[in-house]
C-alpha cells in the first residue's frame, strides 16, 4: 500500500483527474441549478407539475412524521457537512477541490429526496382571493428567491457552489482561503441569503398546512444555522466578525440604518 502512494503519478493522470474533477464539479452544479428552480415552482405552486400541497396521500399524523423527517435529513445534511471540522476528516476522503461540489451534490439530494417523499397537507389555512392582492404576495415571495441569488453572488456565488474550487484545480492552482465580505446586502443584514427563504416561504397568497410546516420547519433550522454559521465565522474571521455583528443586525433591517 505504502508503496502505491510513494509512485509518482504520470503527469497525463493528474490531467485526467483534475478534468474530471472539473466535469464533476459542472455536473453537480447544474444539477443543483435544476433542482433549485424546481424547488421554486414546488414551494410557490407555480408552473412545475408536483408541488408542496400535493403527492401521496397520508394521514395528518403520518404526514406530519415523515415531513419533520424530511426537513431533518434536510437540516442535519446542511448543519453537518458545512462544519469545519466535518469538513477536515471529509477531505481525507474526497479530494479537497472537490469538497464543496460534493457538499453541493448532498445537498441537492436532501431537497429533492424532500420534494419527491413530501406528504401533502392540503388544507388551507388562509387565501387570499383578491387578484391584485395575489399578485402582489407572489411578487414578494418571488423577490425573496432573488434576494437569495444576489446574497449568493454577493458572497461569492461560484464559490459557494464548488465552480471556482474545481476551475482553480484545473489550472493548478490551490484553493483560496475564506475571505470576509460585507458588500451591498451584507451592510443592512448579515443574513441577506437566509433572510430572502424566510420571506419566499412565508409571503404565500395561499397557506396550507404543509406549506406552513415547510416554513415553521426551515425558519427554525435557519434561526439554528445561523448560530452555528457565526460561531464558525467568529473562529475564522475573529474581532473583524465580532464587530460587524456588534454593528450589523442579524435578519431583519434596523428602520434608518444606514449601509456602512
Ligand atoms: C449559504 S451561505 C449563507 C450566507 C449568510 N448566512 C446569508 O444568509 O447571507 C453560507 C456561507 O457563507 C459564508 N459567509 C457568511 N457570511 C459571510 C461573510 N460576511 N463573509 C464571507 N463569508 C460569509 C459562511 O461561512 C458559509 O460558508
Amino acid at each position: 500500500m505504502a508503496e502505491m502512494v510513494e509512485k509518482p503519478r504520470a503527469p497525463h493522470t493528474r490531467g485526467v483527474a483534475r478534468t474530471l474533477i472539473t466535469a464533476y464539479g459542472m455536473v453537480v452544479y447544474a444539477i443543483f441549478l435544476i433542482v433549485f428552480v424546481y424547488a421554486i415552482g414546488w414551494v410557490e405552486g407555480l408552473v412545475v407539475p408536483h408541488t408542496i400541497d400535493d403527492g401521496p396521500d397520508a394521514p395528518v399524523v403520518v404526514a406530519v412524521v415523515i415531513d419533520l423527517a424530511l426537513l431533518t435529513v434536510f437540516a442535519m445534511q446542511h448543519s453537518v457537512m458545512a462544519r469545519p471540522w466535518f469538513k477536515r476528516r471529509w477531505t481525507r476522503i474526497v479530494p479537497q477541490p472537490m469538497e464543496r461540489s460534493t457538499y453541493v451534490l448532498f445537498a441537492t439530494a436532501a431537497l429533492a429526496l424532500l420534494m419527491w417523499q413530501w406528504r401533502p397537507l392540503p388544507e388551507q389555512i388562509w387565501n387570499v382571493e383578491n387578484t391584485s392582492v395575489r399578485v402582489a404576495l407572489y411578487a414578494v415571495s418571488l423577490g425573496g428567491w432573488a434576494l437569495v441569488l444576489a446574497a449568493t453572488f454577493a458572497i461569492d456565488h461560484f464559490d459557494l457552489f464548488g465552480l471556482r474550487q474545481v476551475l482553480r484545480n484545473q489550472s493548478g492552482k490551490s484553493a483560496l482561503p475564506s475571505a470576509f465580505r460585507t458588500p451591498m446586502l451584507y451592510r443592512v443584514i448579515r443574513h441577506p441569503l437566509y433572510a430572502g427563504f424566510v420571506i419566499a416561504f412565508w409571503v404565500a397568497p395561499t397557506m396550507s398546512w404543509g406549506r406552513l410546516l415547510f416554513a415553521v420547519g426551515t425558519t427554525g433550522f435557519i434561526l439554528v444555522a445561523v448560530r452555528f454559521e457565526e460561531h464558525d465565522l467568529v473562529d475564522t474571521f475573529g474581532d473583524d466578525y465580532r464587530t460587524y455583528r456588534s454593528r450589523v443586525p442579524m435578519l431583519v433591517p434596523r428602520i434608518g440604518s444606514r449601509a456602512r
